[in-house]
């Protein structure tokens, strides 16, 4: 797997101090919440994200998962996502910490809080590990009094690693880099 990296962006250790930085942000904005937040990740590229970022926060959290996909085995957005999971847990008066791998068009993270906000949480907060600005193509908006929180800004590159995938591989690399061209144009 490490032969098809062009160059890593984030090694294994700034990913733990950063990580470990947001769930200390986390703790401190929730602890005087009388009800403690749900971390809803988005699956699948958030399950390291958040197995990683729930196990420094020191608060009474609950965990959940929705399923959205729309790159399928490609680099470029289908548009709108296919949701094949919804939330277990009732969310109706609850906050809510959506934790993403990455927003990159905007797409996922735009039709989910409108998804979520239909279910009735009293606040929508967005946790993400990257953000890539430079491609967003749609905006997302926070509800009630939520929070977004972002490990770091990403460059204009497809990357992976770290949850991250190109066509279901390299979720299990240790760090995040960029995948060389030449794999996705094969
Ligand atoms: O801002 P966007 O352009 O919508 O891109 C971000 C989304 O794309 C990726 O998911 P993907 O569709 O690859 O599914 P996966 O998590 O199963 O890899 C990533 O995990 C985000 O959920
Ligand atoms: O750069 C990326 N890498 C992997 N998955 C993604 N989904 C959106 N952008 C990316
Ligand atoms: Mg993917």
């Amino acid at each position: 797997m490490e032969k098809d990296i062009d160059r890593i962006l984030w090694t294994e250790e700034a990913l733990t101090q950063r990580v470990t930085q947001l769930a200390s942000q986390i703790t401190a904005d929730f602890a005087s919440c009388p009800s403690p937040p749900i971390l809803l990740g988005v699956a699948t590229g958030a399950f390291i994200f958040l197995a990683d970022l729930v196990r420094e926060i020191n608060l009474p959290v609950s965990v959940d998962f929705i399923r959205a996909s729309s790159y399928g085995s490609s680099t470029h957005s289908d548009g709108a996502p296919k949701f094949s999971l919804d939330v277990k847990l009732n969310i109706q008066d609850k906050h809510v910490i959506v934790v993403e791998d990455i927003i990159d068009t905007g797409n996922t993270l735009c039709c989910l809080v409108a998804h979520l906000k239909k279910k009735g949480a009293s606040s929508i907060s967005v946790c993400t590990l990257l953000d890539k600005p430079s491609r967003r193509k749609v905006n997302f908006e926070l509800v009630g009094n939520g929070k977004y929180y972002c490990g770091f800004e990403c460059p204009d590159y497809f990357v992976v690693g770290y949850g991250l995938d190109f066509a279901e591989r390299y979720r299990n690399l240790r760090f995040i880099g960029v995948l060389k061209p030449e794999i996705y144009k094969m």
